[in-house]
C-alpha cells in the first residue's frame, strides 16, 4: 500500500453544532481518531480520547498512515518530536484527508519542525492549534516560545490568529488562560479550565487530539470550540479534588468520562463577529 494518493480525500463535516450537541454526537459515533503525535504524550493522548468516548489509533509510520487517514474520522498531526518517519507519515496524511489538525509544537525555535509546519500548512489543515507563541511564530509574527511552552498570552495573538485563519482557511485555536478560536469571521473565547493543565505534559497536545475527534462529527469551528470547552470543564472538575499534578491527571480522565452534554454551558462562551482585511 505504498504511495497513497486518494482521489477523494475524506471531506469536512458541514454541521455547525453547539458543544453539547457535538459531545452527544461524539459519544454516539466514537470517531476513529488517528494521531501522529510526539512520544512524550502518546499514552496520555490515547487515554484522553478513550475517556471522552472517541476511538484512538496512533498510526504514524509511512506506507500505512495515509491509507488509514482515508478511513479515519479525524487526524492529529502534532510536531512535538517529528522523527523522519513521522514527517513522511504526515505528508501522506495531508493528501488523504481534509479532517486534520495541525499542532506545530515549538515552531519558530527549531529548524526542522518549522520548515515542516510551513510545508504542511500549505496543504490546508481544518484546524491549527497551538499556544500563543506557536501561533505567532507560524504566522511570521514572533520567534516562538521557550521550547514547547508559551511566552505570550492568547490575547497577544488574537489579531494574528484572525489573519492566519483568513489567509489559510483554517480555523485557528490559541490555548491559554482563555482559549481563543477563530475562523477569521468569528472569534469565540472559551474561559475557565485550570493552570494544572500546564503542570502535566500533554495538556495542549491532547486538546489537539480532541479537536481531531470532534472533526469526525462536526465542522471545524464547532469542533475546536467543543474541544476547548470540554477540556476546560473537565479540568475544573478535576482540579477541584486534586492534590497536585499527579492526581489531577487521573481525575482529568475521570472527569472527561463523566462529562455530560448538559455540563457544556454555551453561555460561558463569548462570541464576536470580526472584520479582517482580506
Ligand atoms: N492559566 C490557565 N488557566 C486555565 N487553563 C489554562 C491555563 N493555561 C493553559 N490552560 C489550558 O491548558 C491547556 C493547554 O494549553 P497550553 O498550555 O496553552 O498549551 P501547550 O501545552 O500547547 O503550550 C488548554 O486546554 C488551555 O485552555
Ligand atoms: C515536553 C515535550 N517535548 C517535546 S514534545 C513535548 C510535549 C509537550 O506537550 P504539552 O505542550 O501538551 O504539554
Amino acid at each position: 500500500m505504498a504511495h497513497v494518493h486518494p482521489a477523494h480525500p475524506m471531506p469536512l463535516h458541514a454541521a455547525h453544532l453547539t458543544p453539547a450537541e457535538a459531545l452527544a454526537a461524539l459519544r454516539a459515533a466514537a470517531p476513529l481518531t488517528q494521531c501522529i503525535t510526539n512520544h512524550v504524550v502518546t499514552g496520555f493522548t490515547a487515554n484522553v480520547l478513550l475517556a471522552l468516548g472517541a476511538s484512538a489509533a496512533m498510526v504514524d509510520i509511512p506506507d500505512e498512515a495515509g491509507a488509514f487517514a482515508g478511513v479515519a474520522d479525524g487526524v492529529l498531526v502534532n510536531l512535538g518530536t517529528p522523527t523522519a518517519e513521522q514527517r513522511a507519515a504526515a505528508r501522506e496524511v495531508v493528501a488523504a484527508t481534509d479532517r486534520w489538525v495541525l499542532d506545530p509544537v515549538a515552531v519558530g525555535t527549531l529548524p526542522v519542525r518549522t520548515a515542516l509546519a510551513h510545508e504542511l500548512l500549505a496543504h490546508g489543515p481544518a484546524i491549527v492549534r497551538g499556544n500563543a507563541s506557536e501561533i505567532l511564530a507560524l504566522a511570521g509574527a514572533g520567534g516562538g516560545g521557550r521550547g514547547v511552552d508559551a511566552t505570550d498570552g492568547p490575547e497577544a495573538a488574537a489579531e494574528t490568529a484572525m489573519r492566519l485563519a483568513a489567509e489559510t482557511g483554517a480555523v485557528v485555536a490559541v490555548s491559554g488562560v482563555v482559549d481563543l478560536v477563530t475562523d477569521g469571521r468569528e472569534v469565540v473565547r472559551v474561559p475557565g479550565g485550570s493552570p494544572l493543565l500546564t503542570r502535566v505534559t500533554g495538556g495542549g497536545c491532547s486538546l489537539g487530539a480532541t479537536m481531531a475527534a470532534f472533526l469526525g462529527v462536526c465542522a471545524p469551528l464547532s469542533a475546536a470550540v467543543a474541544a476547548s470547552l470540554v477540556h476546560a470543564r473537565a479540568a475544573e472538575v478535576a482540579a477541584a479534588g486534586a492534590d497536585g499534578p499527579g492526581s489531577f491527571a487521573v481525575r482529568f480522565l475521570d472527569a472527561l468520562a463523566a462529562l455530560e452534554p448538559a455540563d457544556l454551558d454555551e453561555a460561558r462562551l463569548e462570541r464576536r463577529m470580526v472584520e479582517v482585511a482580506r
